[in-house]
């Protein structure tokens, strides 16, 4: 006999922790619209993380369709999250100064999932560990996903399965480098015009993507708070400004002029 309680919609989705996980730390009414953004941005980097993986396996596979499909959700998801920029952006910068000082020295450098997603998106740069003590959780999870292959990594494998000769790279630790044998190979691939050449359009779609919420996130950072220096100990939309052009898929940008 089964005597645990019957599912209900509330209890299936966790929603006494969902709901119950907004604790403004002021009175000022825009604080619930920055704490609930922001819990949205986290719960949608985890299901970007979770797509990604499986795009991982499926790329390496050689499975063109699936791990098309996957991106076509990564994407669409990138889509959101760049748009619900606007909402915040409803917000004044006196409205946000009314309890910005609330946030102490919390800041955007302490999301996890945003530096995990940068790991497997081919990010390798210690200096993040900083916002991260040692020992925790959130620092193992981004020190994995800085171990493993990129996504990247993971698209060589998948030429490779396809019958393109990509060398694997001997140390997936290592940021990637732009490479000629590869863009000669991504010549091939577009020549083919097949089911690689549209993964690449996509992974170009995902660099843009990318770049899209850091241009759309600093744009929201000047219109709310100036060049005033960030909560997290940087100088603010000037350093914002040097992480916009750092592409995950350089040698995808490097072949546009001859394609
Ligand atoms: C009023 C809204 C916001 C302001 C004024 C703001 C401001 C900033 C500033 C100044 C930084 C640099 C770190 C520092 O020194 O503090 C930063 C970093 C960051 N913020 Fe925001 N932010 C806002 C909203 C958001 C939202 C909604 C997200 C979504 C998760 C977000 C995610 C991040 C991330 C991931 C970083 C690290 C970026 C990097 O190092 O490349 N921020 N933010
Ligand atoms: N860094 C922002 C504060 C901020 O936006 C923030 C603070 C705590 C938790 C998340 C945040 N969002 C992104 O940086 C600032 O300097 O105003």
């Amino acid at each position: 006999m089964n005597d645990s309680p019957a599912l209900t919609y509330t209890s299936y989705l966790a929603l006494d922790e969902v709901l119950g996980a907004q604790r403004p730390r002021s009175d000022e009414h825009d604080e619930m619209l920055f704490i609930v953004i922001h819990q949205v941005y986290e719960l949608w980097f985890k299901q970007i993380l979770h797509e990604l993986g499986y795009v991982q396996d499926r790329l390496a596979a050689g499975d063109t369709a699936h791990a098309s499909r996957g991106l076509r959700r990564v994407l669409t998801v990138l889509k959101v999250v760049v748009a619900q920029i606007d909402v915040l952006e409803t917000m004044t910068p006196s409205q946000f100064a009314g309890f910005r000082a609330r946030l102490d020295a919390a800041s955007g450098f302490e999301s996890a999932q945003f530096r995990e997603l940068e790991a497997v998106l081919g990010r390798r740069d210690e200096q993040v560990f900083r916002h991260y003590p040692e020992g925790s959780e959130a620092r193992r999870r981004i020190a994995d996903a800085m171990s493993r292959p990129s996504l990247c990594d993971s698209f060589r494998a998948y030429l490779r399965v396809c019958g393109y000769p990509v060398l694997e790279r001997s140390d997936v630790r290592q940021p990637v480098q732009p490479s000629a044998e590869l863009q000669a190979t991504l010549l091939r691939v577009y020549a083919d015009d097949a089911g690689p050449a549209l993964l690449c359009e996509q992974l170009v779609d995902l660099d843009e993507g990318m770049q899209e919420w850091r241009y759309r996130h600093v744009q929201m950072v000047r219109r709310t708070i100036g060049d005033k220096a960030g909560t997290g100990g940087s100088s603010g939309a000037a350093y914002l400004r040097t992480t916009l052009f750092t592409p995950a898929f350089p040698d995808l940008w490097a072949v546009r002029s001859k394609l």
